[in-house]
């Protein structure tokens, strides 16, 4: 048992704001959160190991709901093309893009892949994440989505941090399939994701649902296989143009649309009706200089819970800082900095599916982080320094400073 005292806890547990608690008493006990309150309502832990949090602020482990973090290869050649002003097009006549990561994904050997992986996970890890979503995409074929997804199981058994795989096999249509996206789309929803369901490696299905990724049409039928199989499935929706993604996702029952630059108040409705949590990513906007907001007001007028991650990839966000995310959502979206700790606790959890994550409550599992500030705002308002002091996974505490989990 221990107990965190002299703390603030931001819990995340109200509605809209950070559930704070001055001078709050945390009672952890195998592995969950057994008392979260006021100091003077705590009960008596004689035996219990106590935590001085030093008048810090706790609050939940951070989520990381959108990552890409299985690849191999490096596209920063083609970013210096990009800026010498060669353009996308040429990049990807030239054989880059997508194709370029899944190339060197597929000739990866899966402890290649893993010791990647394991490097950007502690680096996440490093900056308060104690829950991960891992997706394939960089595969494309039976073989190599299997092979991602074992990466992305084996680093929650290397590391204390939780993960969730969701298959992204919809991602993009493989050389083999060149022209011919509907053959692809047979063979995932045929072969790829029964099978690899089978095998226990997909907790969720998503799909690019884009003018240079995968039609309404396409991403419906893969969508019905997951359905078929009791899979949840998200989607990336609307980021370049709107393709009415976020209007099916919301049909499925999506745990979430993620990107939405493009969406319209019509799929925010539809989202808002179905419980479609809105996933945004603004290392994405950033890095390639997107001008199109996501519609904020919008999603505020609805209630669309809005939650916030890296989407870390090598082509669009090579980004691998959750605390970066918030401060952008806050400059490039104008969330407050109370929408933007949400959006990586209780909203990101929820774009996860998770119940029993995201906020500091009393049979939660205690994924807490401790941060040498006062004022929560902090977390949004600057960058470059770590305030994170000490991270725990289901009760089990990592000192960030003195005490660094490592896989190897
Ligand atoms: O360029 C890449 O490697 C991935 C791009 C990334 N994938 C996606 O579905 N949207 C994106 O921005
Ligand atoms: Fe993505």
């Amino acid at each position: 048992m221990q107990r965190i005292e002299n703390i603030t806890a931001a819990t995340m547990s109200d509605d809209a704001g950070y559930g704070l608690i001055q001078d709050a008493v945390v009672i952890i006990n195998d592995g969950k959160v057994e008392f979260v309150g006021p100091a003077y309502d705590a009960p008596a832990t004689p035996t219990a190991d106590v935590v001085d949090g030093n008048g810090g602020l706790l609050t939940p482990g951070l989520i990381d709901c959108h990552t890409h973090l299985v690849w191999a290869g490096s596209r920063a050649n083609e970013f210096a093309q990009r800026l010498h002003g060669i353009s996308y097009q040429e990049i990807a006549e030239q054989g880059g893009g997508i194709k370029s990561t899944v190339k060197a994904t597929r000739e990866a050997s899966e402890e290649e892949l893993l010791a990647l992986a394991l490097e950007r996970a502690e680096t996440l890890m490093s900056q308060g994440v104690t829950t991960l979503e891992v997706k394939s995409g960089y595969g494309l074929d039976l073989e190599n989505e299997r092979k991602q997804l074992k990466v992305a199981r084996q680093l929650s058994e290397k590391l204390p941090v939780q993960v969730k795989t969701t298959l992204l096999a919809a991602h993009a249509v493989p050389p083999e399939y060149k022209d011919n996206a509907d053959g692809y789309v047979d063979d995932i929803v045929s072969s790829i994701l029964p099978t690899l369901a089978q095998e226990g490696l997909v907790d969720a299905v998503d799909a690019f649902c884009e003018s240079i990724g995968f039609n309404i049409e396409q991403t419906r039928r893969v969508f019905e296989k997951a359905k078929a199989l009791g899979l949840p499935v998200k989607l990336h929706a609307e980021q370049i143009t709107n393709q009415q993604g976020a209007k099916l996702a919301a049909e499925y029952q999506a745990l979430s649309a993620d990107h939405l630059e493009q969406l319209d108040e019509d799929s925010v409705k539809a989202m808002a009706e179905n419980g479609t949590v809105a996933v945004l990513l603004p290392g994405a906007f950033y890095f390639l200089r997107d001008t199109q907001k996501p519609p904020i007001e919008l999603l505020r007028k609805y209630k669309v819970p809005m939650a916030v991650a890296t989407d870390a990839n090598p082509g669009s966000s090579p980004i691998h800082n959750l605390p970066l995310m918030l401060q952008m959502a806050a400059t490039f979206f104008h969330l407050t900095p109370e929408e933007c700790l949400r959006g990586v606790t209780v909203n990101a959890a929820k774009a996860l599916g998770e119940n029993s994550r995201g906020v500091i409550a009393e049979g939660n599992y205690a994924d807490l982080a401790l941060w040498k500030c006062q004022d929560a705002a902090e977390l949004t308002y600057q960058t470059g320094v770590n305030p994170l002091q000490t991270l725990w996974f289901s009760g089990v505490a990592h000192d960030r400073v003195s005490k660094p989990w490592s896989a190897r």
